[in-house]
């Protein structure tokens, strides 16, 4: 064998017993890095959708209700009644035991009537709110700050109070719309608090990029934008969505990108930050064992995502352009079931 053809083999002998050796700790780093700075593979998809699925609760006989979830939504206005409504019903879809809806005096009797399943309390605009909400915080797994509050100077300070009352607790918080509104007003009210995912749009993303870094948003760079927001929060978990959604708690940027469809109808971010209610619950009470060492909040955000967007599909597929949020919210059952049961 010529020297230089021994050279080869050995060289090559030497790689194979260093992947041998090193080849699972390299992967780890590999894949972290890869979570980091580039689209996930394929293979770190299929990691997810098993993460998912491990957090979901098994079906048993043995629970009593309110076991697999009881979630709050704090919103619902003079002018927008649908927005905690979509959150609410879509907790309860995804498979929420009980959900609840903390509203404007003149909100409640019309979320009511959109549906029997919700228990509605008018009592967000009334001078006592903070103690009237406070009441039901033991029972209560995660509450959704946010949608269809509108911005009245009142509402938001009694929404301040919750929120504090809540973090007292350590009860998880999913902030939405104008939940967002008032954390960009307050970023300090949210700042370090490990157990929140704010889920802004681009609007929202924008405002509170302005709030807490200053200046425009990079749209050069949305994945080093939401990391760095998540950072300047103290590591709170930031769903950015958009045409991808990008998920960071300040450490890892994933990727959502499940096919959705062309239709952007008002409330699609409600049924999305409506299904991490149960996620974030089933997330944390499963722990880093089920969710191989991921962030919880991570796991729960991404299966979230994945199901509104496959909500989307599955509506625009049967519905076209009259897809409405109602329709997503009809394919809830069938979309987790093709995603997270299989
Ligand atoms: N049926 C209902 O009751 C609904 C009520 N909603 C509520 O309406 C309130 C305000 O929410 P908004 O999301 O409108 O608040 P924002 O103030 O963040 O958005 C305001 C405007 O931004 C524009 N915008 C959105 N995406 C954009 C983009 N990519 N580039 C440039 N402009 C963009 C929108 O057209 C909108 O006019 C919230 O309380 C929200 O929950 C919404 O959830 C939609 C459904
Ligand atoms: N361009 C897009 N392509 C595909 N999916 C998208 C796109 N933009 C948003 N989505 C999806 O739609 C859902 C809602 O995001 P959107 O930005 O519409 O929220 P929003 O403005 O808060 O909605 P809402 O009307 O409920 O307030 C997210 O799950 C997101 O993944
Ligand atoms: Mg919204």
């Amino acid at each position: 064998m010529a020297g230089r053809e021994v050279a080869v083999t050995a060289a090559l002998a030497l790689l194979s017993a260093a992947i041998a050796l090193y080849g699972p700790p390299l992967r780890s780093v590999l894949r972290r890095t890869f979570s980091l700075h580039k689209a996930q593979s394929v293979e770190d998809m299929e990691n997810f959708f098993q993460l998912v699925r491990n957090i979901v609760p098994a079906p048993t006989l043995k629970k009593h209700k309110g076991q697999d979830g009881q979630i709050g939504v704090v919103g619902g206005c003079q002018e927008y009644t649908g927005a905690p409504y979509f959150a609410a019903i879509s907790a309860l879809k995804v498979g929420a035991d009980l959900s609840h809806v903390f509203c404007a005096r003149e909100a409640a009797p019309v979320i009511k009537s959109y549906s029997p399943e919700l228990i509605v309390h008018p009592v967000l605009d009334s001078l006592s709110a903070v103690e009237e909400v406070q009441k039901w915080l033991p029972r209560l797994h995660v509450l959704i700050v946010g949608p269809g509050l509108g911005r009245d100077d009142q509402l938001l300070s009694n929404v301040r109070g919750i929120v504090e009352a809540s973090k007292a607790r350590d009860i998880p918080l999913v902030i939405d719309a104008d939940g967002l509104w008032l954390i960009a007003q307050q970023p300090a009210l949210i700042q370090g608090y490990q157990k929140a995912i704010l889920t802004p749009n681009k609007m929202e993303f924008s405002r509170l990029w302005e709030a807490v870094i200053g200046g425009p948003v990079d749209d050069r760079d949305h994945r080093g934008s939401v990391l760095r927001l998540s950072q300047a929060l103290g590591n709170v978990t930031v769903v950015q969505k958009g045409e991808q959604d990008l998920i960071s708690n300040g450490q890892q940027v994933l990727a959502c990108s499940q096919e959705g469809s062309s239709r952007r109808c008002g409330g699609q971010g409600d049924l999305l930050s409506g299904s991490l209610g149960p996620m974030v619950h089933w997330a944390l009470l499963a722990g880093p064992e089920k969710t191989n060492g991921s962030s919880p909040l991570l796991v729960a955000a991404w299966g979230a995502c994945t199901l509104t967007r496959q909500c989307n599909h599955q509506a625009f597929q049967k519905h076209g352009r009259s897809t409405t949020t109602t329709d997503m919210i009809s394919e809830v059952g069938a979309a987790f079931s093709k995603l997270f049961e299989t």
